[in-house]
């Protein structure tokens, strides 16, 4: 059993069940969820105080949609605003998601804008391998997404290169859907492909999570969670937000890992 334990600024460690008992692998592994507020929810006129009160109130880790209306029929940010929201001050690490075709020539612009994971659809690039190595090459964690009906298979030659893989469990696009169920069994199966793999990779889920499910997404073998309508909803406040956050740690505190 592997404990894939990456740290918030990227660097990472291994431990294995011969160096910690199993009550103390699960312990380390629930203390490294990640939970990542979607900022797609966020009320954008005021983007860098929503990003503050979100990380004051306890998140690890910016999710930032970036959408093409041609990949996806949605247009939203891109390295533009990433540089605004490292220029107001955020700090935290910066999940940068494309959803956009082509991949390539957008990468550097957004490793320049202070991106630190830069994720990418396989379908929309059709040399994955170099995309990753682009990626890598910036200094930036490189990683694959996979839409609900997309299989794991474009992971399977290039593991190790890979630090991050996200599972939809939405359709890519909008934000406030539900949670599609069968990416249960799809994180179950992304969960033993990691760790019979050794390699120290994260495992995100995206869509439709919140208090009410992310006990569950965690024991189908999820360590980080984004969360965009679950967090950025009325009262717009840092104690709004923590008190989410606060559940779903409670909830997370509760999983049983496998
Ligand atoms: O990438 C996407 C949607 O394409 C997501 O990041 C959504 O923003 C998640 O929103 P919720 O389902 O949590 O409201």
């Amino acid at each position: 059993f592997v404990v894939p334990t990456a740290t918030v600024s990227g660097a990472s460690t291994r431990h294995t069940s011969s160096s910690l008992t199993m009550a103390a692998e699960n312990a380390y592994h629930k203390k490294d969820f990640w939970i990542a507020p979607s900022i797609l929810s966020a009320d954008m006129a005021k983007l860098g105080q929503e990003v503050d009160n979100a990380m004051s109130a306890g998140a690890d880790i910016v999710h930032f949609d970036v959408m093409d209306n041609h990949y996806v029929p949605n247009l939203t940010i891109g390295p533009l605003v990433c540089k605004g929201l490292r220029d107001h001050g955020v700090t935290n690490p910066i999940d940068v998601h494309l959803m956009v075709s082509p991949v390539d020539r957008i990468v550097g612009d957004f490793a320049e804008a202070g991106a630190s994971f830069i994720t990418f659809h396989p379908e929309a690039s059709p040399h994955v391998d170099r995309t990753l190595g682009l990626i890598k090459s910036y200094g930036c964690k490189a990683g694959l997404v996979f839409n609900p009906a997309t299989p794991l298979d474009h992971a399977k030659y290039v593991l190790d290169k890979v630090d991050i893989i996200l599972l939809m469990s939405v359709n890519p696009g909008f934000g406030g859907q539900s949670f599609i169920p069968s990416t249960l069994d799809k994180l179950r199966e992304a969960r033993k492909m990691i760790d019979e793999s050794g390699y120290d990779i994260r495992l995100e889920v995206d869509g439709g999570c919140g208090v009410a499910n992310i006990k569950e997404i965690a024991e189908a073998g999820a360590d980080m969670f984004v969360a965009g309508s679950a967090i950025f909803n009325n009262p717009r406040t840092e104690e709004n937000y923590k008190e989410t956050i606060d559940k779903m740690r409670s909830e997370l505190a509760d999983a049983t890992i496998a």
